[in-house]
Protein backbone atom coordinates (compact mmCIF):
# COMPACT_ATOMS: atom_id res chain seq x y z
CA UNK A 1 0.00 0.00 0.00
CA UNK A 2 1.12 3.39 -0.75
CA UNK A 3 0.47 6.53 1.09
CA UNK A 4 -0.92 10.01 -1.22
CA UNK A 5 -0.85 12.60 1.92
CA UNK A 6 1.91 12.22 4.76
CA UNK A 7 1.58 14.99 7.78
CA UNK A 8 4.06 14.77 10.32
CA UNK A 9 4.51 16.75 13.42
CA UNK A 10 2.06 19.72 11.92
CA UNK A 11 1.98 22.84 14.77
CA UNK A 12 -0.31 25.70 13.71
CA UNK A 13 -1.30 28.44 15.56
CA UNK A 14 -3.59 31.79 14.76
CA UNK A 15 -1.27 34.39 16.87
CA UNK A 16 -0.80 33.44 20.21
CA UNK A 17 -4.03 30.28 19.95
CA UNK A 18 -2.38 27.35 19.25
CA UNK A 19 -4.93 25.26 17.34
CA UNK A 20 -2.93 22.27 15.71
CA UNK A 21 -0.34 20.39 18.26
CA UNK A 22 2.40 17.93 16.30
CA UNK A 23 -0.16 16.50 13.86
CA UNK A 24 1.02 13.19 12.24
CA UNK A 25 -1.23 11.42 10.03
CA UNK A 26 -1.49 8.80 6.70
CA UNK A 27 -4.05 8.72 4.34
CA UNK A 28 -3.83 5.87 1.89
CA UNK A 29 -3.74 5.62 -1.70
CA UNK A 30 -7.29 5.17 -3.00
CA UNK A 31 -9.12 5.15 0.88
CA UNK A 32 -12.22 6.86 1.77
CA UNK A 33 -10.66 8.50 5.45
CA UNK A 34 -12.78 10.63 7.74
CA UNK A 35 -11.94 13.12 9.59
CA UNK A 36 -13.55 13.43 12.97
CA UNK A 37 -14.22 15.35 16.30
CA UNK A 38 -16.14 17.71 17.91
CA UNK A 39 -16.62 21.79 16.85
CA UNK A 40 -13.35 23.44 16.79
CA UNK A 41 -11.09 20.55 17.05
CA UNK A 42 -9.18 21.66 13.92
CA UNK A 43 -10.47 19.96 11.03
CA UNK A 44 -10.85 22.48 8.17
CA UNK A 45 -7.61 23.90 9.43
CA UNK A 46 -5.86 20.31 8.74
CA UNK A 47 -7.35 20.60 5.40
CA UNK A 48 -6.73 24.33 4.64
CA UNK A 49 -3.00 23.58 5.82
CA UNK A 50 -2.79 20.34 3.36
CA UNK A 51 -4.22 22.71 0.17
CA UNK A 52 -1.36 25.58 0.95
CA UNK A 53 -4.43 27.94 2.06
CA UNK A 54 -3.02 28.82 5.15
CA UNK A 55 0.97 28.71 6.53
CA UNK A 56 2.16 26.78 9.53
CA UNK A 57 4.74 26.77 11.91
CA UNK A 58 6.35 23.57 11.89
CA UNK A 59 6.11 20.48 10.57
CA UNK A 60 5.62 18.44 7.67
CA UNK A 61 3.36 17.99 4.68
CA UNK A 62 3.65 15.91 1.61
CA UNK A 63 1.43 14.79 -1.30
CA UNK A 64 2.77 12.11 -3.34
CA UNK A 65 5.95 12.46 -1.50
CA UNK A 66 6.43 16.46 -2.66
CA UNK A 67 6.34 19.18 0.06
CA UNK A 68 3.12 21.32 0.41
CA UNK A 69 3.39 24.80 1.88
CA UNK A 70 1.80 28.13 1.06
CA UNK A 71 4.85 28.58 -1.30
CA UNK A 72 5.06 25.16 -2.58
CA UNK A 73 2.09 24.27 -4.62
CA UNK A 74 3.14 21.58 -7.27
CA UNK A 75 1.31 18.61 -5.81
CA UNK A 76 -1.82 19.98 -5.20
CA UNK A 77 -2.40 20.15 -9.06
CA UNK A 78 -3.95 16.68 -9.08
CA UNK A 79 -5.94 17.51 -5.94
CA UNK A 80 -9.39 18.60 -6.00
CA UNK A 81 -11.16 20.24 -3.01
CA UNK A 82 -14.72 21.65 -1.47
CA UNK A 83 -13.56 23.70 1.94
CA UNK A 84 -16.87 25.56 3.56
CA UNK A 85 -18.68 26.91 1.09
CA UNK A 86 -18.18 27.35 -2.41
CA UNK A 87 -17.09 30.46 -3.42
CA UNK A 88 -19.63 31.13 -6.65
CA UNK A 89 -19.96 34.82 -8.74
CA UNK A 90 -23.57 34.94 -8.98
CA UNK A 91 -24.41 36.16 -12.02
CA UNK A 92 -22.63 33.00 -13.60
CA UNK A 93 -24.16 29.79 -14.49
CA UNK A 94 -23.20 26.64 -12.71
CA UNK A 95 -22.36 25.68 -16.78
CA UNK A 96 -19.86 28.74 -16.60
CA UNK A 97 -18.43 27.55 -13.34
CA UNK A 98 -17.30 24.08 -14.55
CA UNK A 99 -16.31 25.70 -18.40
CA UNK A 100 -13.60 27.99 -15.74
CA UNK A 101 -12.27 25.24 -13.89
CA UNK A 102 -12.11 22.69 -16.55
CA UNK A 103 -8.58 21.43 -17.66
CA UNK A 104 -7.35 18.76 -20.19
CA UNK A 105 -8.52 17.25 -23.75
CA UNK A 106 -11.98 15.84 -22.99
CA UNK A 107 -12.92 19.04 -20.81
CA UNK A 108 -16.62 19.35 -21.91
CA UNK A 109 -17.35 15.29 -21.90
CA UNK A 110 -15.97 15.61 -18.06
CA UNK A 111 -18.33 18.26 -17.13
CA UNK A 112 -21.24 16.67 -18.60
CA UNK A 113 -20.65 13.46 -17.03
CA UNK A 114 -20.04 15.22 -13.74
CA UNK A 115 -23.28 17.34 -13.90
CA UNK A 116 -25.26 13.59 -14.80
CA UNK A 117 -23.57 12.24 -11.79
CA UNK A 118 -25.09 14.88 -9.00
CA UNK A 119 -28.30 15.05 -11.29
CA UNK A 120 -27.86 19.14 -11.94
CA UNK A 121 -29.15 19.06 -15.53
CA UNK A 122 -32.30 20.83 -14.25
CA UNK A 123 -30.52 24.17 -13.63
CA UNK A 124 -26.78 23.74 -14.50
CA UNK A 125 -27.54 26.49 -17.31
CA UNK A 126 -29.07 29.33 -14.40
CA UNK A 127 -27.34 32.06 -12.89
CA UNK A 128 -25.67 31.12 -9.34
CA UNK A 129 -27.58 33.78 -7.53
CA UNK A 130 -30.76 31.58 -7.70
CA UNK A 131 -29.19 28.08 -6.57
CA UNK A 132 -30.63 27.11 -3.09
CA UNK A 133 -27.91 26.12 -0.67
CA UNK A 134 -27.69 22.34 -1.84
CA UNK A 135 -27.64 23.16 -5.47
CA UNK A 136 -24.59 25.63 -4.24
CA UNK A 137 -22.84 22.58 -2.75
CA UNK A 138 -23.70 20.17 -5.42
CA UNK A 139 -21.81 22.63 -7.79
CA UNK A 140 -18.02 22.61 -5.04
CA UNK A 141 -18.25 19.26 -5.22
CA UNK A 142 -18.58 19.05 -9.33
CA UNK A 143 -15.46 21.96 -9.26
CA UNK A 144 -13.74 19.72 -7.25
CA UNK A 145 -14.13 16.40 -8.62
CA UNK A 146 -13.75 17.89 -12.24
CA UNK A 147 -10.26 17.67 -13.45
CA UNK A 148 -10.10 14.39 -12.03
CA UNK A 149 -7.95 14.59 -9.10
CA UNK A 150 -5.54 11.77 -7.43
CA UNK A 151 -6.81 13.21 -4.35
CA UNK A 152 -10.01 14.88 -3.20
CA UNK A 153 -10.25 17.20 0.56
CA UNK A 154 -14.18 17.72 1.16
CA UNK A 155 -15.25 19.63 4.12
CA UNK A 156 -18.59 18.95 5.51
CA UNK A 157 -19.68 17.93 2.00
CA UNK A 158 -23.14 16.97 2.88
CA UNK A 159 -24.20 20.51 4.35
CA UNK A 160 -27.67 21.54 2.67
CA UNK A 161 -28.21 18.26 0.94
CA UNK A 162 -31.22 16.52 1.01
CA UNK A 163 -31.52 13.02 1.23
CA UNK A 164 -31.71 11.67 -2.00
CA UNK A 165 -28.46 14.22 -3.02
CA UNK A 166 -27.10 12.64 0.18
CA UNK A 167 -27.33 9.39 -1.15
CA UNK A 168 -26.33 10.25 -5.21
CA UNK A 169 -23.31 11.99 -3.49
CA UNK A 170 -22.11 8.90 -1.26
CA UNK A 171 -23.10 6.82 -4.58
CA UNK A 172 -20.39 8.91 -6.84
CA UNK A 173 -17.42 9.05 -4.17
CA UNK A 174 -17.56 5.51 -3.64
CA UNK A 175 -17.58 5.12 -7.22
CA UNK A 176 -14.17 7.30 -7.88
CA UNK A 177 -13.08 5.47 -4.67
CA UNK A 178 -13.24 1.98 -6.46
CA UNK A 179 -11.78 4.02 -10.08
CA UNK A 180 -8.73 4.45 -7.10
CA UNK A 181 -9.26 8.17 -6.41
CA UNK A 182 -8.69 9.09 -2.52
CA UNK A 183 -10.79 10.83 -0.27
CA UNK A 184 -10.37 12.46 2.79
CA UNK A 185 -13.95 14.23 3.72
CA UNK A 186 -14.74 15.97 7.24
CA UNK A 187 -18.28 15.45 8.41
CA UNK A 188 -20.57 15.91 11.63
CA UNK A 189 -23.37 13.52 9.84
CA UNK A 190 -21.65 10.22 11.61
CA UNK A 191 -24.81 7.68 9.51
CA UNK A 192 -23.40 9.08 6.40
CA UNK A 193 -19.26 9.01 7.13
CA UNK A 194 -20.59 5.23 8.39
CA UNK A 195 -21.30 4.49 5.09
CA UNK A 196 -18.58 5.78 3.55
CA UNK A 197 -15.38 6.13 4.73
CA UNK A 198 -12.92 3.07 5.36
CA UNK A 199 -10.44 4.92 7.96
CA UNK A 200 -10.90 7.48 10.20
CA UNK A 201 -8.73 10.45 11.84
CA UNK A 202 -10.05 11.25 15.19
CA UNK A 203 -9.27 14.62 15.97
CA UNK A 204 -9.47 16.89 19.21
CA UNK A 205 -8.24 19.42 20.79
CA UNK A 206 -6.13 20.05 17.58
CA UNK A 207 -4.44 16.70 18.19
CA UNK A 208 -4.97 13.28 16.34
CA UNK A 209 -6.34 11.17 18.77
CA UNK A 210 -6.64 8.06 17.36
CA UNK A 211 -5.85 6.76 13.51
CA UNK A 212 -8.29 3.39 12.87
CA UNK A 213 -10.42 1.82 10.39
CA UNK A 214 -13.84 1.91 10.89
CA UNK A 215 -14.46 -2.02 10.61
CA UNK A 216 -11.79 -1.38 13.92
CA UNK A 217 -13.73 1.52 15.66
CA UNK A 218 -17.54 -0.33 15.49
CA UNK A 219 -15.95 -3.72 16.54
CA UNK A 220 -14.31 -1.64 19.54
CA UNK A 221 -17.97 -0.52 19.99
CA UNK A 222 -19.31 -3.67 21.09
CA UNK A 223 -23.06 -4.88 20.74
CA UNK A 224 -25.95 -4.63 23.27
CA UNK A 225 -29.50 -6.00 24.09
CA UNK A 226 -32.18 -3.39 24.38
CA UNK A 227 -35.00 -4.38 26.43
CA UNK A 228 -38.44 -2.78 27.14
CA UNK A 229 -40.47 -5.04 30.12
CA UNK A 230 -43.29 -4.71 32.21
CA UNK A 231 -40.69 -3.46 35.11
CA UNK A 232 -37.59 -2.07 33.93
CA UNK A 233 -36.35 -1.45 37.12
CA UNK A 234 -36.87 -4.86 38.78
CA UNK A 235 -35.58 -6.20 34.87
CA UNK A 236 -32.14 -4.35 35.52
CA UNK A 237 -31.68 -5.73 39.31
CA UNK A 238 -32.43 -9.20 37.70
CA UNK A 239 -30.31 -9.18 35.23
CA UNK A 240 -27.12 -7.33 37.29
CA UNK A 241 -27.81 -10.45 40.04
CA UNK A 242 -27.24 -12.88 37.11
CA UNK A 243 -24.36 -11.23 36.61
CA UNK A 244 -24.95 -9.04 33.06
CA UNK A 245 -23.47 -5.80 32.71
CA UNK A 246 -25.77 -3.16 31.94
CA UNK A 247 -25.00 0.57 30.95
CA UNK A 248 -25.54 3.33 32.80
CA UNK A 249 -28.05 5.29 31.30
CA UNK A 250 -31.79 5.62 31.77
CA UNK A 251 -32.58 2.90 28.90
CA UNK A 252 -32.34 -0.81 29.77
CA UNK A 253 -29.35 -1.78 27.59
CA UNK A 254 -26.86 -5.35 28.45
CA UNK A 255 -23.65 -5.39 27.33
CA UNK A 256 -22.83 -8.24 25.25
CA UNK A 257 -18.98 -10.06 25.31
CA UNK A 258 -17.84 -11.74 22.81
CA UNK A 259 -17.58 -15.12 25.07
CA UNK A 260 -21.12 -15.29 25.84
CA UNK A 261 -22.86 -16.85 22.26
CA UNK A 262 -26.22 -17.78 24.15
CA UNK A 263 -26.61 -14.22 25.77
CA UNK A 264 -29.80 -13.43 24.15
CA UNK A 265 -31.21 -17.11 25.86
CA UNK A 266 -29.95 -16.13 29.16
CA UNK A 267 -31.31 -12.63 29.48
CA UNK A 268 -34.69 -13.74 28.06
CA UNK A 269 -34.74 -16.96 30.66
CA UNK A 270 -33.85 -14.62 33.64
CA UNK A 271 -36.48 -12.25 32.91
CA UNK A 272 -38.98 -15.25 32.67
CA UNK A 273 -37.49 -16.52 36.16
CA UNK A 274 -37.95 -13.13 37.65
CA UNK A 275 -41.87 -13.26 36.36
CA UNK A 276 -41.12 -10.12 34.37
CA UNK A 277 -43.39 -10.00 30.46
CA UNK A 278 -41.08 -8.82 27.93
CA UNK A 279 -42.44 -5.79 25.57
CA UNK A 280 -39.36 -5.38 23.35
CA UNK A 281 -36.40 -6.36 22.52
CA UNK A 282 -33.54 -5.93 19.69
CA UNK A 283 -30.11 -6.44 19.11
CA UNK A 284 -27.76 -3.36 18.29
CA UNK A 285 -24.38 -3.16 17.05
CA UNK A 286 -21.93 -0.07 18.20
CA UNK A 287 -22.62 2.78 16.33
CA UNK A 288 -19.83 5.23 15.00
CA UNK A 289 -21.32 7.96 17.25
CA UNK A 290 -21.62 5.82 19.96
CA UNK A 291 -18.01 4.94 19.72
CA UNK A 292 -16.65 7.97 18.79
CA UNK A 293 -18.40 9.55 22.04
CA UNK A 294 -16.58 7.23 24.15
CA UNK A 295 -13.46 8.31 22.76
CA UNK A 296 -13.73 11.62 23.25
CA UNK A 297 -14.97 11.34 26.98
CA UNK A 298 -11.77 9.41 27.44
CA UNK A 299 -10.09 12.10 25.58
CA UNK A 300 -11.51 14.41 27.86
CA UNK A 301 -11.05 12.71 31.13
CA UNK A 302 -7.17 12.26 30.07
CA UNK A 303 -7.38 16.36 29.88
CA UNK A 304 -8.68 16.97 33.00
CA UNK A 305 -6.10 14.20 34.79
N1 LIG B 1 -8.61 32.46 11.01
C1 LIG B 1 -8.65 32.10 12.28
N2 LIG B 1 -8.22 32.93 13.24
C2 LIG B 1 -8.21 32.57 14.55
N3 LIG B 1 -8.62 31.37 15.00
C3 LIG B 1 -9.06 30.50 14.09
C4 LIG B 1 -9.10 30.81 12.68
N4 LIG B 1 -9.57 29.72 12.02
C5 LIG B 1 -9.83 28.79 12.96
N5 LIG B 1 -9.51 29.25 14.20
C6 LIG B 1 -9.63 28.49 15.46
O1 LIG B 1 -8.97 27.25 15.29
C7 LIG B 1 -9.65 26.22 15.98
C8 LIG B 1 -9.96 25.10 15.00
O2 LIG B 1 -10.91 25.57 14.05
P1 LIG B 1 -11.39 24.67 12.84
O3 LIG B 1 -12.27 25.54 11.99
O4 LIG B 1 -10.22 24.04 12.20
O5 LIG B 1 -12.25 23.56 13.58
P2 LIG B 1 -13.20 22.43 12.97
O6 LIG B 1 -12.78 21.15 13.60
O7 LIG B 1 -13.20 22.51 11.49
O8 LIG B 1 -14.59 22.89 13.57
P3 LIG B 1 -16.10 22.73 13.00
O9 LIG B 1 -16.47 21.30 13.17
O10 LIG B 1 -16.87 23.63 13.93
O11 LIG B 1 -16.09 23.21 11.58
C9 LIG B 1 -10.89 26.86 16.59
O12 LIG B 1 -10.62 27.15 17.94
C10 LIG B 1 -11.07 28.14 15.81
O13 LIG B 1 -11.64 29.14 16.61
Amino acid sequence: MSEILTISNLNKSFGSKKVLHDVSLTVETGHIVGLVGPNGAGKSTIMKTILGLINYQSGDIKINGQVVSPTSHQALSKVGALIEYPGLYPFLSGWDHLRLFADGDNRLEHMQDIVSKLKMDGYIKQKAKGYSLGMKQKLGIAMALLNDPDLVILDEPMNGLDPQATKDLRDLILDEAKDGKTFLISSHILSELEKLAQDLLIIDHGSIIRQTTMSELLASGGSFIDLQTSDDQAARQALQAAGFELTNDASLRVVLTDSDDNAMTNVLGTLNNAGLTVKDVKHEEGSLESSLLDLLAHDQDQVKE
